[in-house]
This record gives C-alpha cells, sequence and structure tokens, in this order.
C-alpha cells in the first residue's frame, strides 16, 4: 500500500530573506542592535545559516538601503498612509520600508516587492489585518514614489539632525550637504592588493584609484571572488588605506599598532616590510584578525591586551587607530547613523586620549605616531591631537604633504593632517566616487 507522505509547505523564494530583513531591521531600530553583530558573529540571526549566498547578499543591501534612506522612506510612506505608518504591528511598518526599498532602489520587480511583504503581513498575528492596506501602499509607491523622492531630494532626510547639526557647524552647509548626497549612494566594494593592482582590476571588474586601491561595483560574498582564497587582496575602504603611508618607508621598522582587529592596517605594515605587535582587547576580534593574516599568508605578533595597559616600549612606530564613533563609515554601515549620539562621542573622546598618551609614551626618541579615526568629529580627531600637543611637549606634528596621498590635495589639511569627507573622490558614476570619512595625523618624538 502506497503511504501518503507529509510535505510540508514550501516557501515562496525569497520570503526568508525579506523575513530576516525584517527581524535585522527592528534590532538596530528598536533594540539599539548593530549591523555587525546581527550578521556575522555568536550572536549573528540564526536563519542567515539557511539563506543561500546569494539571498544573503541581497538581504544585507535590502536593510543597508533602508537604513541608508530611512528618512526619505519616512517621508514618502507618510505622504502614502492617511493615518500613518501602523503602530500595533511591527511587521507591517517593516513590510512597508522592505517592500518600498525595493520598488524604489533596487533591481526587483514591483510586483515581487509587492507580494513578499503582502506575505509577510499575512504571516504575522498582529499584522495579518493590515494585508490590505500593505498592498494599496505599495502599489502607489510603484507608481508615485519616484515624484516624492524628487520632492525632498535637496533636503538631508537620511541624516538624522544631530550629525547635520554637528557637520554644518564644522564643515559648513554647503559641505555637508554634499556629504549627504554622497552617503546616499550605494558604496562601491574597495580592496587593497598585494601587488599587481592593473590585473586585479581587470579581473575584478574595477578600477585603480589614484591611491593603489581596486575598486569594484561587484556584489555578493567577498569570499567567492577571485583572489580571496590565494589571500591576494583584503577589503579596505580607499581613504582606511592612506593613515599607514605616513610611516613612509616601513622596512625593518618595529611597529605596534595599538587597536589593531580585525587586522587591515596590520596587513599594510606587514607588507609593507615592517616587523609588527597588532593588539586589541577583544579576544574575538584578535582571532579574526589571526585569521585574516592567515589567508593573507602575513605574519604579525598578536596580543590581546587593553592597549592604555600594554608593557611594550621603545617602538620605532605606533598607529593608533582609535576605537571612535565611525561616524565616517556611514555609507558601509548606515546603522551608525541611527544607533549613535553624542554621548558616546564624549565616551569614546576620554578613552581616545587615554591611548594617545600610552602611544607617545612607548615610542622611542625620533619615533612616529600616526593616530587616526574613521570619525568626521573634530573632537575624536583635529581636536585629540591639538589636546596632545598641549599636553606633551616631547611630541611634534610632521605634517603630510599631497604628494604622499597620491596627490589629492584636498584631504591635506592646513596643518598637514588627512581629513576625507565622503564627497571626496567624485565620479560620473556617484557609485565609483566617494570615501569613508577618516581623520591622520602624524606625529613626532623628540
Ligand atoms: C577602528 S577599530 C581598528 C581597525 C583596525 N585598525 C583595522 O584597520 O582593521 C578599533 C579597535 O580598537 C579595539 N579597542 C577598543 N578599545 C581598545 C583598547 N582600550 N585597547 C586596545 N584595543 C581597543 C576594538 O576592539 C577595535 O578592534
Amino acid at each position: 500500500m502506497s503511504q501518503v507522505r507529509y510535505a510540508p509547505p514550501t516557501e515562496v523564494p525569497g520570503l526568508a530573506a525579506r523575513r530576516i530583513a525584517a527581524d535585522i531591521l527592528d534590532g538596530v531600530l528598536h533594540k539599539h542592535r548593530t549591523l555587525d553583530d546581527q550578521l556575522e558573529g555568536a550572536a549573528a540571526h540564526p536563519g542567515l545559516k539557511t539563506l543561500s549566498d546569494r539571498d544573503r547578499a541581497l538581504m544585507r543591501r535590502l536593510v543597508a538601503t533602508i537604513l541608508r534612506r530611512l528618512g526619505t522612506l519616512g517621508h514618502i510612506l507618510s505622504r502614502l498612509l492617511d493615518r500613518g505608518v501602523p503602530t500595533d504591528a511591527p511587521r507591517a511598518q517593516s513590510a512597508l520600508l522592505i517592500g518600498a526599498a525595493q520598488i524604489l532602489w533596487m533591481d526587483v520587480p514591483d510586483h515581487a516587492a509587492v507580494d513578499l511583504s503582502v506575505r509577510m503581513v499575512q504571516s504575522d498575528r498582529r499584522a495579518a489585518k493590515y494585508a490590505g492596506l500593505v498592498n494599496a501602499v505599495l502599489r502607489r509607491c510603484a507608481r508615485e514614489g519616484q515624484p516624492l523622492i524628487d520632492e525632498v531630494a535637496a533636503q538631508t532626510l537620511d541624516i538624522p539632525p544631530w550629525l547635520m547639526a554637528r557637520w554644518t557647524a564644522h564643515y559648513g552647509e554647503t559641505a555637508t550637504k554634499e556629504m549627504a548626497v554622497a552617503l546616499s549612494h550605494e558604496p562601491s566594494l574597495d580592496l587593497t592588493v598585494k601587488s599587481e593592482a592593473d590585473a586585479w582590476a581587470t579581473r575584478l571588474h574595477g578600477e585603480v584609484l589614484p591611491t593603489g586601491s581596486v575598486r569594484t561595483l561587484l556584489q555578493g560574498s567577498v569570499t567567492m571572488l577571485p583572489g580571496f582564497d590565494d589571500g591576494q587582496w583584503w577589503v579596505q575602504d580607499a581613504a582606511a588605506a592612506l593613515p599607514t603611508r605616513l610611516f613612509g618607508d616601513l622596512k625593518g621598522k618595529r611597529i605596534v599598532d595599538l587597536c589593531a582587529a580585525p587586522g587591515g592596517k596590520t596587513a599594510q605594515l606587514v607588507q609593507g616590510g615592517a616587523q609588527v605587535t597588532a593588539i586589541d582587547r577583544s579576544p574575538n576580534r584578535v582571532a579574526r584578525l589571526r585569521e585574516n593574516l592567515a589567508r593573507l599568508s602575513l605574519e604579525a605578533e598578536t596580543v590581546v591586551v587593553d592597549g592604555t595597559e600594554y608593557p611594550g616600549e621603545g617602538f620605532d612606530g605606533v598607529l593608533l587607530d582609535a576605537p571612535c564613533s565611525s561616524t565616517g563609515t556611514i555609507r558601509r554601515h548606515p546603522d551608525v547613523a541611527w544607533l549613535k549620539q553624542d554621548s558616546d562621542i564624549v565616551m569614546l573622546t576620554a578613552l581616545q586620549r587615554r591611548l594617545l598618551q600610552k602611544a607617545a609614551s612607548i615610542l622611542k626618541p625620533g619615533g612616529t605616531l600616526v593616530y587616526c579615526t574613521c570619525s568626521l568629529e573634530p573632537e575624536e580627531g583635529e581636536q585629540a591631537i591639538a589636546d596632545l600637543l598641549a599636553k606633551d611637549s616631547s611630541m611634534r606634528r610632521a605634517p603630510a604633504d599631497a604628494s604622499e596621498v597620491a596627490g589629492l590635495a584636498e584631504i591635506v589639511t592646513p596643518d598637514g593632517d588627512l581629513r576625507t569627507l565622503p564627497s571626496h573622490l567624485p565620479h560620473a558614476d556617484p557609485r565609483l566616487g566617494g570615501l569613508d570619512g577618516f581623520y591622520a595625523a602624524r606625529l613626532i618624538k623628540s
């Protein structure tokens, strides 16, 4: 007798990726969890393992797009919803954001975006009653969304007001608006290559930037790209690759990298010929740094220790890539804009100053300190260095020259520090332009 087999209901393709995107979005917006925490490591979303590489990449892009355009999305949805976004069913809210972002900025057919969002609310007890509303609003979004984007294009809705106020005060209104525009674009993938930049650019369908980084628009998992397994390159924003240049010739120098993980700059220092001690206080992050160096076949001594307590001394150079608010990396980590606040900056500036004093103290006379942060906030950059110079008369600034950074004069400040902005390196295709916001200064110990 033939047996009737139970056939589990098959889920519509792509729905799991949208559900996980909704959970992760909820994690950022309502539970104060970073994207990195939810995407990698022990606390990552358990459902990620069930997604194909393609769906995982799509889900990441989707969440990043929503966070990058959150202000604009809020404006559009408020115009399309007579009574505002439903507040009694979080899944309805995320289904609207997810549907609208795909319709407006992603290469997903409108009907599929609408259908998946409707299914998402239908399968949620509290949100199910909003299925009709979600369907109607997203269909209207497909018809009327673009003019609604145009309506607010000149505004800066996607940057939270606290950051707009800070940046306007420091950089002025025009530069801040340019940064906001640059931050609204999806960023490229930047790679630091060990050698043969032109050949890698060709293989990876990218281009070589004036600074030597390879920039490509390839998407998906980097681990699948040629050259990853062979350790021929590592992922590093082109701006992040600049501070180590300030050491000049690295061959044979003893350098300590005081906040090293996950190791992008350590790799540059080792590749440049330095003998490197890479320190970080996070054991998990040091484990990642070791994995990264092993893949690249590069060697450094690694130590898990709080940098403020590191007992070594007499180094030719210290790199201090200090923990910071990371507001310069919003292009790649758009959650930062919505998770960080002024009080974080206050707390971090105290740690940066302690680490800077330590960095200066472990240099040998004549040694070089390079301090950098991926922050656009002056307290974490220019002011940190001004404070150290005021306190420690043994340290003096050694101004950088544009020739040390591929002739990019616009990133060298009048004091001779480096200051990159998201609006730098403009390109006819905005996805190929831009830099993370970085600050770097070079000091010498007398
Ligand atoms: C900006 S990240 C460093 C990025 C790294 N230099 C690179 O290029 O890949 C800052 C690092 O500082 C570490 N950190 C934070 N506080 C620290 C401390 N007191 N001592 C040592 N490391 C610390 C964090 O764990 C984090 O890995």
